[in-house]
């Protein structure tokens, strides 16, 4: 029997996730191209097979090239992986959209919202690119330089067209690699969204030194919140008992590679947000999430203490003792509000 090509995947963000995902595919055999918008980070990769910037010292597999033009990369793809940050997320589909062929579907492993507007990534996809294109989420608890450095993660791909998340995780899918499939974006999209925020306050308790006993506690009221929030958007709770909530929780809320964290162990120890994010040097999607998340509480009626916290922390109108006392101060209630379970 003849084995199926391998498709053609175009990764578009060539920061470190991107670029860890990029070399993943390319050593699953599929002909991969990375975009990136920077022209000596893009050549550095094809003359070295390494990101030096991103993820020093990783060598990439030599079937990956990098192209900083966009036209000929998504041009030629059988799959779109968008993987920038949600900064970024809107502008880049505009510039994909023209040069997508007809038969590739788009995902992406952006963790967040629309800033501005805290639209969920799916539907900004699906207004920029048209309700017909199949769309997906890639989340999941994967440190890109863990992933890069080809050691066993599991993630999960989440699309309403269930075809098209196998076709994706078939790519991503390999030997230290277990992909799973789900139908869930909303819950999905929402996990991976608010675990950064729930990681910036595990990192503050444990720059406070408040010992395991509290990041314990935090990382399980803030699952409640996302489990709270994600019933009233109508997202599924296995999906945030799963690797896109309760997995990249624990993974972002004690992982000292997270960014998310490190930016809240920098806050616990007194450093300035600016000087934290400065020297964190990538990436640190909570410092918008965090309004994200709260406009989407608010909107739904949602009480989100820690993430409000978080939130006030962020924009320096607490410190982190002061957000501390606020959540040791609140009311005892029960643990469960009825039918969180449903
Ligand atoms: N690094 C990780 O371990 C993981 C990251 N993610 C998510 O992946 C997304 C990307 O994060 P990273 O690659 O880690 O960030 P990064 O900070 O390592 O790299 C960001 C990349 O995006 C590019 N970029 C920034 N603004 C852009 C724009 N306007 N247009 C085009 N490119 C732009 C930068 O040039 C850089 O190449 C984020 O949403 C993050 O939450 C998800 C899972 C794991
Ligand atoms: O999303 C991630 C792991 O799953 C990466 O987390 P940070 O963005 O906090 O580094």
């Amino acid at each position: 029997m003849v084995a199926p090509a391998p498709a053609t995947v175009a990764v578009v963000g060539a920061g470190s996730w991107g670029t860890a995902l990029a070399a993943l595919i390319a050593r699953h055999g599929c002909t991969t191209v990375l975009w990136g918008r920077d022209a000596t980070g893009i050549a550095a990769i094809n003359a070295h097979h390494e990101n030096a910037r991103y993820l020093p010292g990783i060598a990439l597999p030599d079937m990956l090239t990098a192209t900083t033009d966009l036209a000929a990369c998504v041009g030629a793809a059988d799959l779109v992986l968008v993987v920038v940050p949600s900064h970024a997320f809107a502008e880049t589909l505009r510039a994909v959209a023209p040069h997508r062929p007809a038969r590739a579907g788009v995902a992406w492993a952006t963790k967040g919202f629309e800033p501005g507007s805290g639209r969920f990534l799916h539907e900004v996809a699906a207004e920029v690119l048209g309700e017909d294109v199949p769309l997906a989420v890639v989340t999941g608890p994967s440190f890109a330089k863990e992933v890069a450095l080809g050691l066993p993660t599991a993630l999960t791909v989440h699309s309403d067209d269930a075809a098209f998340a196998q076709a994706v995780a078939d790519v991503l899918h390999g030997p230290a690699f277990r992909a799973y499939t789900g139908d869930d974006m909303l819950g999905a999209e929402l996990g991976g969204a608010m675990k950064n925020v729930l990681a910036v306050a595990t990192g503050v308790a444990d720059g406070m030194q408040l010992g395991l006993n509290a990041r314990a506690g935090l990382i399980t009221r803030g699952l409640n919140e996302m489990l709270r929030l994600n019933q009233a958007i109508g997202g599924k709770a296995e999906t945030l008992m799963g690797l896109a909530g309760l997995g990249d929780l624990v993974l972002t809320c004690t992982g000292d590679l997270s960014r998310n964290r490190r930016l809240g162990l920098a806050l616990g120890r007194g450093q300035s947000i600016a000087d934290a994010v400065r020297e964190i040097g990538q990436v640190v999607e909570s410092v918008q999430t965090a309004d994200e998340v709260m406009r989407q509480a608010d909107k739904h009626g949602v009480e989100l203490p820690i993430s409000s916290a978080v939130q006030q922390v962020l924009h320096a109108e607490l410190s982190p003792a002061e957000g501390l006392k606020l959540l040791l101060s609140r009311e005892q209630k029960p643990e469960y509000p009825a039918g969180l379970f449903g």
